[in-house]
């Protein structure tokens, strides 16, 4: 029996229309003097020298903006993810706090429930869309009953424009489906506060800003949503609502989107007419302009926007951004109330995954699909099972129905314990960090 997949039927809607679900909470985040130090040998010199990567950066993240961290290449944007995240804090200090509480950045822990979806994706690519959406549900949502994690999925699906490419093999999916379909794993457990890293690297222009449309809906319905990205174009820059600029470990500018080319002017630096005002930015960060990032960024500071933000007058409840999408509405009403209906019946805030054995088996019974639909891979193992048995009985010739002869029985021994104990043991060994990726 297939653990949490059965059946197919499909709910089809196009690929920009975002149906923002609630989080069940929100999160604020905020962060205060981080660094990041890590040690590097020097060869030439012979010893090791300490880099430093995140020279103390300060900022906040509010629920209901997707928030861009820009930066050149090597400011550290990835490095400050991956401590906001707790996905990895070597070398990091200063504070992080999430809605209230206090922990320290060198923690991997108390980010709110984060989700961290990273650069590259970490997809099952034997594995159906369906299938690996109804695997992940019965991985993370114990609680739930098989229909309802069905009714889950479908919803997930749908909401992100998948509905129509439930069948496929995700090795099939084009780039921007792959980077849906890993946003829509981690939205099962509807998580408050979504990271992600370069989501857009490798995407077409069209496919990159119809994710970025997608992720600012997302964050209408309450979410807080962070990314690294590269260089937006205009279209995509105007979807975001929040800069954080990096520029060689520092923060250069942190704000509103709208406020991005007035804290410029006040330092000086006017963003030419008709120039995407993100490319400007990256020039600034590069020091294409001259001047030191620190008094930039001291300068901006000193800007003061007229109406200062107060996300919960500007963010847009939830009816009113669902008026805005030209969905179904009967549809669009039966997924959020489910979703709703789910948000109340399970749990104050967190979805329980299921248990030890129960994964086991799920795992198991994935680990069946991928190895049987890998075909050349099978094939593989069972020539080099034929080759390994032909060289055993060719070592083994003549030793006779008794095995007196001591060497013969040597390599016998030898040989069959290296076989069953390396070819179990090396499975395991070389899959194991891919799985835990
Ligand atoms: N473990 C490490 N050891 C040594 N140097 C490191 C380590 N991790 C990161 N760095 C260095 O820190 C700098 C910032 O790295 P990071 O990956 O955060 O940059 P980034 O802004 O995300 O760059 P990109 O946009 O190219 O991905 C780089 O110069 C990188 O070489």
């Amino acid at each position: 029996m297939t653990p949490g997949v059965k059946g197919n039927q499909c709910m089809e809607l196009s690929n920009n229309n975002v149906i923002p679900l609630l989080p069940r909470a929100t999160v604020h985040l905020e962060f205060k003097d981080v660094t990041c130090s890590v040690n590097t040998f020097d060869i030439s010199k012979f010893r090791f020298d300490k880099k430093t990567i995140l020279k103390g950066v300060n900022g906040c993240f509010k629920p209901g903006e997707l928030t861009a961290i820009m930066g050149p290449s090597g400011a550290g944007k990835t490095t400050l993810l991956n401590i906001l995240a707790g996905y990895s804090t070597k070398g990091a200090k200063g504070e992080i706090t999430v809605n209230g509480v206090c922990t320290c950045a060198s923690q991997s822990t108390g980010r709110g429930g984060a989700r961290y979806i990273r650069q590259n994706d970490d997809l099952r690519v034997h594995l159906t869309v369906y299938e690996s959406m109804s695997l992940a549900a019965a991985l993370k949502l114990a609680d739930f009953k098989f229909h309802e994690r069905k009714e889950k999925v479908y919803e997930m699906l749908a909401l992100l424009g998948l509905s129509g490419t439930s069948r496929t093999l995700c090795r099939d999916l084009s780039g921007g489906q792959k980077r849906r379909l890993a946003v829509a794993l981690e939205l099962l457990s509807d998580p408050s506060l979504l990271f992600l890293d370069e989501p857009t690297t490798g995407l077409d222009s069209s496919s990159s800003t119809s994710l970025i449309a997608l992720l600012s809906g997302l964050a209408r319905g309450g979410r807080t949503l962070v990314a690294t990205i590269h260089q937006p174009s205009a279209l995509m820059f105007e979807k975001i609502d929040t800069i954080y600029c990096l520029a060689a470990g520092n923060a250069l500018y942190s704000g509103p989107r709208e406020d991005l080319v007035p804290a410029l002017n006040i330092a000086g630096l006017r963003c030419p007419p008709y120039h995407n005002p993100a490319d400007f930015l990256m020039e600034v960060a590069s020091g294409e302009y001259g001047t030191a990032i620190e008094s930039i960024a001291n300068s901006i500071q000193q800007y003061k926007p007229e109406s200062a933000r107060n996300w919960e007058e500007n963010v847009p409840v939830i009816s009113s951004f669902s008026r805005s999408l030209s969905i179904d509405t009967e549809l669009k009403d039966k997924q959020l109330s489910s979703n709703m209906k789910y948000q109340k019946k399970y749990s104050k805030n967190i979805y329980r995954p299921s248990g030890y054995l129960k994964q086991t088996w799920i795992l198991l019974y994935r680990n069946y699909l991928m190895t049987t639909r890998n075909y050349s891979l099978f094939m593989y193992r069972v020539a080099a099972h034929v080759v390994i048995a032909l060289i055993f009985g060719y070592l083994y010739l003549g030793v006779g129905s008794e095995a007196s002869s001591v060497l013969g029985n040597y390599v016998y021994l030898y040989g069959s314990m290296l076989l069953v104990v390396y070819t179990g043991k090396m499975s395991v060994t070389l899959s194991f960090p891919l799985e835990m990726a």
